[in-house]
């Protein structure tokens, strides 16, 4: 059977032929599967969950009582790591406004790179996570690890959890991923002795003997949207997860009385709040796909323009463009004020260390001296803008705001207002008339404030917002993550990138997208799992009679040719299924442009 996170899913077996407001509500309806579950497995809100949820928190409360000497560490690959990134700076902030020490440290396959542009090899290196983990734990005493793989896959994060269990007097390893344990990944993992399978059952048993030492966390979430696109459900329900377990652990270290489960219940009701406001904002959203994908169908480009963690969310949702649809680096891109400054990685400015800097440039001041003259009429510039950004950065968002209107009229903005006081101001209500289109995205306050007023029964009104101002900031966060999934799906799909719910045009760059390359090809060309391998490596190599040597390579050098490659997936596929050469394929490739246009002719 075929992991769950890998599964097509078939609400969206159609959206590649969906208008833009049809693609927002299947997204809709895919995602409510986070909190509604699938097919009957546990979901978020099943008892053991929960009751795992609270467990992980209360060892959370542990690790906060001596910060200076144990951390908690948050570790994954691509948008897994990406996301450990944002919610280890937002809860350092947390910590620091409490007067503490900041003790949440982020590892991520690739190092801060792969913030910006994906690093795929380094997730198939058991050792290179080890590594990873003993530099970011070393001299400390407890340190709580949560090993983030939404596919239960990644070597990358079983070399740490492995290295976990050998050391549990100092790691308490918890395992955070969506499919049931017996779908972890089974297969040898290059220069290591272990599957991803056989660690998880190692974890599985050492769970059952320490109950309080070591965690699994996986709620079954569907299927994703886009096959295996799980920078979409998969991201966001880490997120969900995280906030939650570390909102909570921060919150009972002074109230032990709490019921941990009426607490993790209220907080995960407040992000289904969200859910449901966030695509009641359907039309809005379905504007901004329509522009996006304008922009991207005459050569255009997006650009997302935003302060601090708004900013952060775009610059993560461009970055896993390239990636899922094979776009180039420039086709979307995110910008932060204050660049490097406000976004607090660990290696800070890296544009200087890297031979193609231009992803790496992230801040304004960049925007203003390199793009903003040769902005055209095809670019879609969107603004992600709080209450608080617009109050803060009024000035220069309205000087940015005029100089983008020469260019280009596909200029709009996702705006938060005050959740606690909706009402607006003079500064707020001159700053949007600039833009042609506003998504004013209020947070359902009064909603969240009913559901997590039991967890805080002393508080109330401008107190309890005051206290959860954190929180509130991660519930925008996660709204716009959902809007700014959408748009960057939705315009992709419009590009015609999609085939069905499938990217046929899958980069092949690591040991997870080798093996998708040859389901996608075995299930389109109906062949057996041994002539689509054939069909791929004939692409990767530009062969039609494949040397021994090709045919027995490792895995490692298929992907190491692969990765810096064009269309080697929609090739293969049409090798496989028009049984012709390398050459034709590739001819029929570079006329019809459009791949999945080149598939369904070849049907
Ligand atoms: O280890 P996971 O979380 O299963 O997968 C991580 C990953 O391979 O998958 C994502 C896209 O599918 C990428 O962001 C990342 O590179």
């Amino acid at each position: 059977m075929q992991p769950v996170t890998e599964a097509s899913n078939d609400i969206t077996q159609n959206i590649d032929v969906a208008s833009p407001k049809e693609i927002v509500q299947l997204l809709c309806s895919c995602d409510v599967e986070i909190f509604d579950g699938w097919h009957g497995y546990p979901n978020i809100h099943s008892n053991e969950i929960i009751h795992t949820i609270g467990e992980i928190a209360t060892a959370g409360v542990e690790i906060l009582k001596d910060p200076s000497n144990n951390i908690i560490v948050l570790s994954g690959c691509g948008t897994s790591g990406r996301l450990a990134f944002i919610l280890c700076r937002s809860f350092n902030k947390l910590l620091r406004e409490q007067g503490m020490q900041e003790c949440y440290e982020y590892v991520i396959a690739g190092g801060d790179k792969a913030l910006f542009t994906s690093q795929e090899a380094p997730e198939d290196d058991p050792e290179a996570g080890i590594q990873a983990l003993k530099q970011v734990s070393q001299g400390k005493r407890k340190v709580l690890f949560i090993g983030i793989t939404c596919g239960l896959s990644a070597p990358f994060v079983a070399g740490q959890l492995d290295y976990c269990m050998d050391n549990l007097d100092k790691f308490t390893p918890v395992l955070l991923g969506f499919n049931p344990l017996n779908l972890a990944r089974d297969l040898p993992i290059e220069n290591w002795n272990k599957t991803f399978l056989q660690v998880t059952k190692r974890l599985e048993d050492l769970c059952q003997k320490h109950s309080d030492k070591c965690f699994i966390l996986n709620p079954i979430v569907g299927p994703e949207a886009i096959r295996g696109s799980s920078r979409m459900k998969g991201g966001s329900v880490t997120k969900i997860l995280l906030e939650t377990i570390f909102t909570i652990s921060h919150h009972i270290r002074d109230d032990k009385n709490q019921s941990l489960h009426i607490m993790v219940q209220s907080l995960l009701s407040a992000y289904r709040h969200v859910y449901e406001m966030t695509y009641s904002y359907m039309d809005d959203i379905a504007v901004m796909i329509q522009w996006a994908a304008e922009s991207l169908n005459n050569n255009g480009h997006v650009y997302y323009i935003g302060v601090d963690s708004l900013a952060t969310i775009g610059i993560i949702d461009a970055s896993e463009c390239p990636p899922t649809y094979s776009s180039s680096l420039e086709d979307i891109r995110g910008f932060i004020y204050g660049g490097y400054t406000t976004y607090k990685n660990k290696e800070g400015d890296i544009s200087h260390h890297v031979s193609n800097g231009e992803p790496f440039n992230i801040s304004i001041n960049n925007f203003q001296e390199n793009l903003i003259d040769q902005l055209a009429c095809n670019d879609t510039v969107l603004f992600l803008l709080t209450y608080q950004d617009v109050c803060n950065e009024n000035d220069s968002v309205t000087q940015l705001t005029k100089s983008i209107l020469q260019y280009t009229k596909h200029i709009g903005a996702i705006y938060f207002t005050e959740p606690h006081n909706p009402s607006g101001n003079t500064d707020e209500s001159t700053v949007l008339s600039y833009f042609k289109h506003v998504a004013m995205v209020t947070l359902p306050w009064h909603r969240i404030q009913e559901t997590i007023s039991p967890v805080f029964p002393t508080l109330s009104g401008t107190k309890l917002y005051e206290e959860l101002r954190h929180f509130v900031g991660f519930l925008c966060e996660i709204s716009l993550k959902w809007i700014l999934n959408a748009i960057s799906t939705g315009s992709h799909i419009m590009k015609g990138k999609i085939y069905k719910n499938l990217m046929i045009d899958v980069k092949v760059s690591n040991n997870k997208l080798y093996h998708r390359a040859i389901s996608i090809i075995q299930k389109f060309a109906g062949c057996s799992l041994e002539e689509a391998r054939c069909a791929l490596i004939k692409s990767i190599y530009k062969t039609d009679t494949l040397t021994a040597e090709q045919g027995s390579a490792a895995i490692s050098k298929h992907i190491d040719m692969a990765t810096t490659m064009n269309k080697v997936v929609p090739a293969a596929l049409l090798i496989a299924v028009r049984q012709c050469s390398v050459h034709e394929a590739i001819q029929i490739l570079n006329d019809v442009k459009v791949v999945s246009k080149a598939i369904l002719m070849s049907k």
